[in-house]
């Protein structure tokens, strides 16, 4: 991180925000939870931390959401620590699916019937029923446990009326729970193990916590405010690449090649990006584009890598 980035950062970053927020009305808040309905259409908000611990914020920065998604990445590295690559990568696949993120497709067309990645909700669910725990209220404690840790914010908690709208309405996801149970990918009741990936979904969170999580990943699982080591480093680099491939659903591919950046994105229109070994970023705007991604976020990202020459690539 250079000072003069820092610099730029300050001076230009809510002229980029304020110039991204057109692009809101272009996009639809989710409503297929419905609780996620109420969010502000036209809200966009940023906060990026550098691996100094210096932080610049924009916008709707203190907007409270859920993490949806993004929580996926978290999860994943979990089941990683809890049980090692091998257990974790016999039950799901390392590839893109190049389909959206509910979908249940590739379960039934491609052998084995395992999910194609941890990132799908089928990937995800699969994710849930691996992590340690003597029952789904262990499991998520574990889970939150975590998540506060890595955001260095002892506060974070659930949405618990999100939590209680995506479990009344969450039959898309039931039935692919139902299915991977039939293929014996997944072990355990179904209703607990969706208890657990509804519950890490309605996490809630703000830009700032987004930012400090990006940023343990962007310097290989040490927390550089603390200097704690909070994950290994070769499960880093696995939830770093299915960022990159997988992060963005099945925008994945342009967000490369427009931002270059690894992130993951929520329906809550949160996203989580960053820059490695230098920035952790939280962005949200709860306006989606078709794919499921925050209109005016993706808009800004792409702004911020490209006036700043941030992409990897
Ligand atoms: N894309 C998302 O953010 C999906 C998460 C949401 N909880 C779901 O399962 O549908």
């Amino acid at each position: 991180m250079s000072t003069s980035e820092m610099a730029r950062l300050e001076q230009s970053l809510s002229a980029w925000v304020d110039a991204s927020r057109v692009y809101t009305s272009r996009g639809k808040v989710a409503a297929y939870i419905p609780e996620l309905s109420k969010a502000p259409k036209d809200a966009l908000g940023i906060t990026i931390l550098s691996s100094a611990g210096q932080s610049v914020s924009a916008g709707d920065s203190e907007l409270k959401f859920t993490m949806q998604s993004i929580s996926k990445v978290f999860t994943l590295i979990l089941a990683l620590m809890d049980n090692g690559e091998k257990a974790v990568f016999d039950k799901v696949g390392m590839e893109p699916t190049g389909d959206n993120f509910n979908s249940m497709l590739k379960l039934e067309l491609v052998q084995p019937g395992i999910p194609f990645n941890p990132l799908i909700n089928a990937g995800a669910i699969t994710i849930s029923s691996l992590i340690k725990g003597s029952g789904p209220a262990e499991k998520s404690a574990r889970i939150l446990e975590f998540f506060k840790r890595l955001a260095g914010n002892d506060r974070l908690s659930y949405d618990s009326d999100v939590y209680l709208s995506e479990s009344e309405t969450g039959d898309l996801n039931r039935s692919m729970a139902y299915l991977l149970k039939d293929h014996g990918v997944l072990e355990g009741k179904v209703d607990d193990v969706l208890d657990v990936y509804f519950r890490h979904c309605s996490i809630q969170a703000d830009c700032a916590d987004l930012s400090r999580m990006a940023l343990v990943l962007s310097c290989n699982g040490t927390d550089p405010v603390t200097g704690e080591s909070l994950i290994p480093r070769r499960f880093v680099q696995i939830a770093k690449t299915f960022m990159t491939t997988c992060g963005m659903y099945n925008a994945s591919g342009e967000f490369a090649i427009q931002v270059g950046l690894p992130a993951k994105s929520g329906v809550s229109g949160g996203i989580l990006a960053l820059v490695p070994g230098r920035f952790g970023i939280g962005v949200v705007g709860p306006a989606l584009n078709a794919k499921g991604n925050s209109c005016a976020g993706v808009r800004l990202l792409e702004t911020i890598s490209q006036e700043m020459d941030w992409s990897m690539f």
